[in-house]
């Protein structure tokens, strides 16, 4: 169990990226899931120990994570939203030396290692090639080999699947949901779909704050007889915007689709059931509402 409480950060140049996040993560896959700009990157940063929080304190199990950083790392797995460099050398290479930092000594039990992480992420192909040439996809899948060295217990991903194309983005949601159940993994991002289709547990952070946390289930059982859809010409969406609470709109054959969120059945609307995308822009627009100046 992770446990976030109070935590709080501001930058130097007087940003607030967090303010007082309290959350309690289970084993499983976590979805924390906010627009750009909500502080993510900075709370996984926090977690992972790289960066110390103004404010608050975060225990792993029995590891105090801000006064014990060096204990957290030995089991903690982490994929940044981006690693910067990409070496010219091999995957397979790359993977035996960063095996070596995280302390497997003995040549023989890491080529296991490597190995079997190569197999796991489908990287054994390419395993000669060198990271640099890698493609996105392959790069993710890199990406998670390396944080899944040494058998971690908690494991952060912060936007892993942005930039993939639909075919990588499904091999990479299939590679996590395989991890086990028996780590917390938290998965950062600003997709909706990503946190459907695998978190039992989620949240919401927008601007720095907690502004929802449970079970997509639940949530989403929460806006049932709330949402309402309607099919307009395009020209009519700011009238729509002006007089309804419109939570999102797509557009489709050349027309847009509003969901709206009301009590009760607006004139010319149709109900429908709502998804995860529906709860998680209602509670963007109450963000919005409750603080325009931050959640904008
Ligand atoms: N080093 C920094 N100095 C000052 N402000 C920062 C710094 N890093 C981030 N911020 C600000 O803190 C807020 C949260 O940023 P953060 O990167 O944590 O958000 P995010 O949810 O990960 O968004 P994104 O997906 O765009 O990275 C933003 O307003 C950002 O501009």
């Amino acid at each position: 169990m992770l446990e976030l409480s109070g935590v709080s950060h501001v930058y130097p140049n007087g940003t607030r990226a967090l303010d007082d996040v309290t959350l309690s993560i289970p084993k499983g896959m976590f979805g924390l899931l906010g627009p750009n700009g909500a502080g993510k990157s900075t709370l996984m940063r926090t977690i992972a120990g790289l960066q110390a929080p103004t404010a608050g304190s975060i225990r792993f199990g029995d590891i105090d994570v801000l006064a014990e950083p060096d204990r957290l790392r030995r089991t903690l797995g982490y994929l940044p939203q981006d690693f910067g460099v990409y070496p010219r050398i091999s995957a397979q290479a790359m993977l035996d030396h960063m095996a070596v930092l995280k302390g497997i000594g003995d040549a023989k039990e890491r080529r296991g290692v490597v190995e079997h992480l190569l197999n796991q992420t489908n990287l054994w192909s390419v395993r000669g090639k060198a990271i640099a040439g890698f493609s996105g996809g392959m790069r993710q899948r890199f990406g998670i080999a390396q944080a899944l060295i040494g058998d971690p217990e908690l494991i952060i991903v912060d936007e892993p699947t942005a930039g993939l194309d639909p075919e990588e983005r499904n091999r990479f949601l299939n590679l996590l949901a395989g991890i086990g159940e028996n780590v917390v993994v938290i998965l950062s991002t600003h997709i909706v779909e990503d946190v459907a289709d695998l978190c039992p547990r989620m949240a919401v952070l927008a601007a720095g704050r907690v502004q929802l946390e449970g079970a997509p289930r639940e949530l989403i059982r929460s806006t049932a007889g709330r949402v309402w859809q309607r099919t307009i010409p395009h020209t009519q969406l700011p009238d729509m915007q002006a007089a309804h609470e419109v939570i999102s709109h797509r557009f489709f054959a050349g027309e847009i689709v509003v969901h709206v969120l009301a009590d009760e059945r607006p004139e010319g609307f149709d109900p429908v059931v709502g998804g995860l995308e529906d709860v998680y822009f209602a509670t963007l627009a109450e963000t919005r509402r409750a603080a325009p100046a931050q959640a904008a």
